[in-house]
């Protein structure tokens, strides 16, 4: 994962990915700009009442006095008013930005290869794309313009300063040089800090995920104990990384606050010896303390924000990281080459695949399945069968060789289109959370009407032979099916996910035969519906049981890798080899 490091490429690479941020930034800064002066003139203001009314020659001036302190009130109020416009456009342009983000970072991770995805990545995404991106609210929303407004605001008062009273200004210049230092030395230390905050969040994510995940396995092996240490030695780190950036704050916290008492004290003494010279005026020195203070009021705010900034950058950078993470799996969109239609034959030419973690699994395949034909992949486990059919559906991408279907390589085939021709139906049917109509709607176009869709679901079951089954569910196709679909037994996920399937009517099926047992009753609907849905398309099985590639046209025998037999069931019988071998096995053991 590709993220910035430093801080000025976390904004420049952040706002070109969320423009929204930057959108009419130029106006609110200018509108902020404006916030600031109104209040910069409360000294201005005090001066002329001190000096033009209160102490003026020729005796106290009321009328001078109300006039400059009306004109105050005013600007106060105006700047007041600017500053709600600024902010209300800051959550706007934050809420706008941050929306932006996360889309991109939804889609980063569909995009990504099934093998990005593994695991211990997959926390972690979740967290980049809720936690962190919620991290960087109070930055956009208020923080970040807030703290530019102070910083604009402490120079202006600088400059200030060294107008009224260059002595005085250089005082109070030499008392914040420690506090400029501290802030050089601790930023990236907060930062650090905060990076390791976030990535133990995103591992926290991960295992709490799959500790509900595997919840039965936990508990049928008693290791609840120990899964929870885990998480507890996860989160302690978080505490120990939130407490040290916390300990780094509040250290720049009593530096500058040292610095403030020291630069008002120091300004007071010398203003003073001056007033009592004759250099300045004492209006001019009641004005200064008010100048220190308005000086250092917002250096004291920007200290305070700067942690908050810098989590928020930490967080800002992780999400950045996971939008730029290279899409391995690149899908051609309108320039590719859509797959023709009811072109299902599949050609695979020397295909060669290794996981970047791992040797080569694939070690140069070739097989040719014509276009309506039944292809049974068999072979031990981790022969290779499942990380060949992920190539046929364009999972991942082989290291080396190529798949087609229909003439075309499959990285040339838009997506979609791939999506359209080609259709999966795994060991476990997956059903999201819903209705068994909802979870058929997947399977068509969004633009499916709901008549079109209850017309072709019933066609569907009824083809399948599933009619029966669908009568006999509570409510029909609104039967709910629960969280994956738990509320249905396993056989009947299967048999939504073979009703799915068959709606999209691709050209291509892929199909992992499950391994878990399911009654008898449901078993037969199964293969019914399985031939069915299989008829007239070229079908690729992943054949746990021989009956299976007994029944097929063609048998393919995968060994470490490697396809060493292909032909029919009895051709590879005759041939006395590895297929022969397992088969006998397998006679022997089942009849
Ligand atoms: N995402 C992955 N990253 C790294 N290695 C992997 C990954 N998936 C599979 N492998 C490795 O690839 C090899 C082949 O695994 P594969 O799942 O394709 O075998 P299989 O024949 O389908 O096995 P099974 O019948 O048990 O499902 C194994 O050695 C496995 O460890």
């Amino acid at each position: 994962m590709s993220e910035p490091t430093t801080m000025r490429q976390t904004l420049k690479r952040g706002f070109a990915l969320s423009p929204e941020f930057r959108k009419g930034f130029g106006i609110t800064l200018t509108l902020a700009g404006v916030a600031g002066l109104g209040k910069t003139a409360v000294p201005f203001v005090t001066q002329q009442v001190t000096d033009r009314g209160l102490l003026a020659p020729d005796g106290v001036d009321v009328s001078i006095a109300f006039t400059f302190a009306a004109i105050g009130a005013a600007l106060l109020i105006g700047a007041t008013f600017v500053e709600r416009i600024v902010r209300i456009r800051m959550v706007v342009q934050a809420e706008e930005g941050l929306a932006t983000l996360r889309i991109k970072a939804f889609d980063t991770v569909h995009d990504l290869s099934v093998l990005t995805q593994n695991a211990d990545r997959r926390g972690s995404y979740v967290s980049r794309v809720t936690g962190d991106v919620e991290t960087m609210r109070d930055l956009m929303q208020w923080t970040g313009a807030a703290m530019m407004i102070a910083a604009f605001e402490s120079m202006i008062m600088l400059v200030v300063m060294l107008v009224f009273a260059w002595q005085l200004a250089l005082v109070v210049i030499v008392a914040y040089i420690p506090t400029v230092v501290m802030v050089k030395v601790m930023q990236p230390r907060i930062m650090a800090a905060y990076g390791r905050v976030r990535a133990r969040a995103g591992d926290l994510l991960a295992a709490t995920g799959e500790q509900l995940v595997g919840i039965s396995t936990i508990r049928s092996y008693g290791v609840h104990r120990h899964m929870r240490d885990d998480l507890a030695r996860t989160n302690r780190d978080i505490v120990k990384g939130d407490t040290r950036a916390g300990w780094l704050g509040t250290s720049l916290f009593s530096t500058n606050a040292a610095a403030q008492s020291i630069a008002t004290g120091l300004a007071l003494v010398v203003g003073t010896r001056l007033a009592l010279d004759g250099a300045v005026s004492v209006g001019t020195v009641v004005a200064f303390a008010f100048l220190v203070y308005s000086f250092a009021g917002p250096i004291g705010w920007i200290i305070e924000m700067l942690a908050e900034m810098q989590r928020a950058l930490v967080g800002w950078r992780r999400v950045i990281g996971l939008v730029d993470t290279p899409v391995v799996v690149a899908d051609p969109g309108a320039d590719g080459t859509p797959i023709p239609r009811g072109r299902g034959e599949v050609s695979v030419e020397g295909v060669r695949l290794q996981y970047p973690t791992g040797p080569e699994v694939l070690k140069g395949i070739d097989l040719e399945v014509p276009a309506g034909r039944r292809i049974a992949l068999v072979g031990e486990t981790g022969s290779g069968k499942t990380s060949f059919v992920r190539l046929l559906a364009r999972f991942i991408d082989p290291t080396g060789g190529g798949v087609r279907i229909g003439g075309v390589d499959l990285r040339d085939v838009p997506m979609d289109d791939l999506r359209r021709s080609v259709a999966i139906v795994p060991q476990e049917g997956f059903l999201f959370d819903g209705t068994i109509r909802s979870n058929l709607a997947y399977a068509l176009d969004e633009s499916t009407s709901a008549e079109d869709l209850e017309r072709q679901a019933l066609a569907v079951f009824e083809s399948l032979g599933l009619d029966g089954w669908l009568a006999a569910q509570p409510h029909g196709l609104d039967t709910p099916v629960g969280p994956r679909g738990e509320l249905l037994s396993a056989g009947e996920r299967q048999l939504v996910a073979i009703a799915r399937a068959y709606l999209r009517d691709p050209d291509v099926l892929i199909l992992d035969e499950a391994t878990s047992a399911v009654d008898p009753a449901t078993e037969v609907r199964i293969s019914r519906a399985l031939e069915s849905l299989m008829r007239g398309r070229t079908a690729i099985v992943i054949a746990h049981r021989l009956s299976t590639a007994e029944r097929a046209d063609l048998v393919a025998v995968m060994d470490a890798g490697e396809l060493v037999e292909v032909g029919s069931h009895s051709d590879l019988v005759e041939l006395g080899g590895t297929y022969a071998r397992m088969h006998e096995a397998w006679v022997a053991q089942t009849r």
